[in-house]
């Protein structure tokens, strides 16, 4: 029935104010306000359709990312929007395309990188998009290991140039987003090479093609990678292929904030630290937390409200059956998710304060919170992420059948996430860099050096190590105070031991190859409890409205209950918490489902998104499921004739051969 609110009765039992809660969700009344007047005006705008996107060949795909990248620039220009308005377009406008590289990597790494005439020469010409650019590092044979990028740059006195080389098929660039069909410039990563001698990978930019023609210019081979993972999903992306062959820049755009190269040839190191070069990295990975926040909440609005809509089961004498999201299993594979999505958004916002507060440290250079922010950004990107990916392919099952037609928004919206546990550092390599941050602390321990920060807890190690958890009943664990306890505990007590193992070794290299599954369990275990912690200091704060706070209890409750029994073999391992304990969490954790329950919609409501945005027939905010269902059907082009083409030629022959031999 249309026009109907199939899920009003779930609404009118929410017990908070679900207009707060979208505020807290939004960081701000003014971000919500950008974010829905934003939203809406995508939605009303037909040229940001998406609903035919996984029927479209490649060719048309592409074509069509690009005039809804042109039309999103024209709105953009025409509404005169703010940075902010406009990034909030794109993001609404939901179709990975070069913009998310333009925006995303190319400006922050000359922002970051380059010197104050360079940001004055290169930004304005990036700000008005009179240049698109990408961030070209990756190579065919080196992704991770950046060190071993093989692309060279080498000075060439005479002429005041660089010249750009790929000396090895493998040293191609391989895999930049936006670099295969679009972009004319990009930042791109070598070896820088002066009078015959290496001085490590540094960035530079560099025109790729054309600005009158588009053609790649003398030296530069440059192309699409071809087909990803999925139909539609991220193929609107032309992540690329790129070779040099002697192709001349001059000295000039090398980026030289962090290093740089004289007239003379001679190489000056900065006083900021060389890491520096990598500061685009971290800078996405932070924008990539508070992305994860929004992929799982919509995998999780969709599941959420289908859950409420589908029945199976229980019905008694002809009545009504169970809603499927009454069922204990249902709420124990989805609350979770629901908590998570809320936990991520506030560590991304934490995450977000502690990138702009380490900028603005370098700026005055101070350098002593890089290697955390390095640490932070990289963990929490690869726990989000992951946890992330899972969460929606777990949307996807709690949504049975239905969740795996395209339809449901499920498989294409998993199609583009998946790669985020990959781009931008693969989560396992990430979760090393954890580890070894954690073992440094570790082994500064005794050198009177304290711990500051997210490690700040190790500067009790000696307590932890030996605390027991004081839960006697069920409700115990609602404490913050025990909570946080049993997992600084959980997250001291892996290092230690990682630690202590590593002494063993008399390489400690060697030691910590040997040991690398365990060393990034200890760092997952530390993310956990960054992630808890900061949720955990998001409800100290004053959160206006009724019910709002009583409800972000509950799913912070229900985040760390549920991590506790998830990781329970680490907790009983350490001896932080007894079987007994552990019993009565998940007695806590049940009564904490039956609590969240009655607001379930309510709390995906607050995400505040538009049915345009969630693209799904389940997840409607009218809950009208199945009449939509079995309209988008009849939609699909397979329908567009009742005998399919290919009947005359394989269908009819076939069934003519069983008539003939059956009457043989
Ligand atoms: C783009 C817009 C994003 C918006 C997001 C919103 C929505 C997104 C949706 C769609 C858009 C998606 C776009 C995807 C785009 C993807 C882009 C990419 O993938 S770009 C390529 C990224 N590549 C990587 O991440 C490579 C991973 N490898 C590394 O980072 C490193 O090289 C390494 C693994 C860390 C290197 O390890 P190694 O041991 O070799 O280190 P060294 O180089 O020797 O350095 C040692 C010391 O330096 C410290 N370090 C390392 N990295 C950093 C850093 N980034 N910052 C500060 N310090 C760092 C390291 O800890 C060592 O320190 P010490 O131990 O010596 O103290
Ligand atoms: C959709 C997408 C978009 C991308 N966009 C860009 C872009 O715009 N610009 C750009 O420059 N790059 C981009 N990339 C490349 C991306 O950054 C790399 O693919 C990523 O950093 C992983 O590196 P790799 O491919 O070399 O993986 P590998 O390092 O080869 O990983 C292969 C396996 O080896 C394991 N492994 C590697 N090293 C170690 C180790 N030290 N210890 C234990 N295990 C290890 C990994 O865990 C993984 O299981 C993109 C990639 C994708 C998928």
């Amino acid at each position: 029935m249309e026009g109907v609110d199939h899920l009003a009765s779930e609404r009118s039992r929410a017990q908070f104010d679900v207009e707060e809660m979208k505020v807290v969700w939004a960081g701000s009344r003014h971000a919500l306000e950008v974010s829905d007047r934003i939203s809406r005006l995508v939605a009303s705008d037909p040229a940001f359709r998406k609903d035919n996107r996984t029927s479209l060949s490649r060719k048309e795909l592409f074509k069509n990312t690009l005039r809804k990248t042109a039309h999103a620039w024209k709105r953009i220009t025409e509404l005169r929007l703010s940075e902010e308005e406009a990034s909030r377009l794109r993001f609404y406008v939901d179709e990975p395309a070069f913009t998310d590289l333009h925006w995303g990597m190319f400006i922050p790494a000359i922002k970051g990188q380059g010197t104050e005439e360079q940001l004055q020469k290169w930004l304005p010409l990036a700000y008005k998009m009179q240049i698109i650019g990408c961030y070209a590092q990756t190579e065919l044979g080196h992704g991770s290991n950046v060190q071993g990028l093989e692309t060279t740059a080498t000075f060439d006195p005479q002429t005041d140039e660089f010249i750009i080389h790929s000396p090895t098929l493998t040293s191609s660039k391989w895999w930049p987003g936006g670099l295969g069909k679009v972009s004319t410039h990009a930042v791109i990563y070598a070896r820088l090479i002066i009078d015959g001698k290496d001085y490590g990978v540094n960035g530079f930019i560099v025109q790729l093609r054309s600005m009158d023609d588009h053609l790649p210019l003398p030296g530069i081979t440059v192309g699409d990678i071809g087909m990803k993972f999925g139909s539609g999903a991220y193929n609107t992306m032309d992540n690329g292929v790129l070779r040099f062959d002697h192709v001349r820049i001059p000295r000039d755009q090398m980026l030289m904030r962090v290093s740089q190269v004289t007239r003379e040839g001679k190489f000056v190191q900065s006083n900021v630290p060389r890491q520096l070069v990598y500061g685009t990295m971290v800078y996405v990975r932070q924008t990539i937390v508070a992305d994860a926040s929004c992929a799982l909440s919509r995998a999780v609005c969709i599941a959420t409200r289908y859950s409420a809509v589908r029945r199976q089961f229980g019905s008694q004498n002809g009545g009504v059956e169970t809603q499927v999201i009454d069922y204990k299993t249902q709420q124990s594979r989805l609350f979770p998710l629901l908590a998570s999505a809320y936990a991520f958004r506030f560590v991304g916002e934490w995450l977000k304060w502690l990138y702009t507060d380490v900028t603005q440290r370098l700026q005055a250079n101070d350098f002593s919170t890089l290697p955390e922010a390095h640490a932070c950004t990289a963990g929490l990107k690869s726990l989000t992420t992951s946890a992330t990916a899972d969460g929606i392919e777990e949307c996807r099952k709690l949504c049975g059948g239905h969740g795996y037609l395209c339809s449901s928004g499920l498989p294409e919206l998993f199609a583009v996430y998946v790669p985020a546990c990959t781009y931008e550092g693969d989560n396992i390599v990430l979760l090393l860099q954890v580890a070894r941050f954690l073992m440094k602390t570790v082994s500064q321990l005794g050198s009177g050096k304290k711990p500051v920060g997210t490690t700040a807890y190790m500067g009790r190690v000696d307590q932890l190590m030996q605390c027991h958890c004081a839960v006697q009943r069920a409700e115990d664990w609602l404490k913050p105070s025990v909570i946080l306890e049993a997992f600084e505990a959980r997250s001291a007590r892996m290092s230690v031991a990682c630690a202590q193992n590593l002494t063993n070794f008399a390489n400690p290299e060697e030691g910590f190859l040997e040991l690398s599954a365990d060393l990034t369990e200890a760092a997952v275990a530390h993310c956990q409890l960054i992630v808890v912690s900061k949720f955990i200091e998001k409800l100290k704060q004053d959160i206006p409205g009724k019910g709002v706070k009583e409800q972000l209890e509950i799913l912070c409750n229900i985040y760390a209950l549920f991590l506790l029994h998830k990781h329970l073999g680490d907790f009983l391992k350490t001896g932080c918490i007894s079987p007994k304990q552990a019993s009565l969490a998940n007695d806590q954790l049940r009564s904490l489902y039956s609590q969240a329950r009655p607001n379930a919609i309510a709390l995906v409501d607050a995400f505040d998104y538009t049915d345009h945005f969630l693209g799904s027939v389940l997840g409607r905010y009218d809950g009208n499921v199945y009449p939509k269902l079995y309209e988008e059907a009849w939609k699909d082009p397979l329908n567009d004739s009742v005998v399919p083409d290919g009947y005359q030629e394989y269908i009819r022959p076939m069934l003519k051969q069983q008539l003939r031999n059956a009457r043989l």
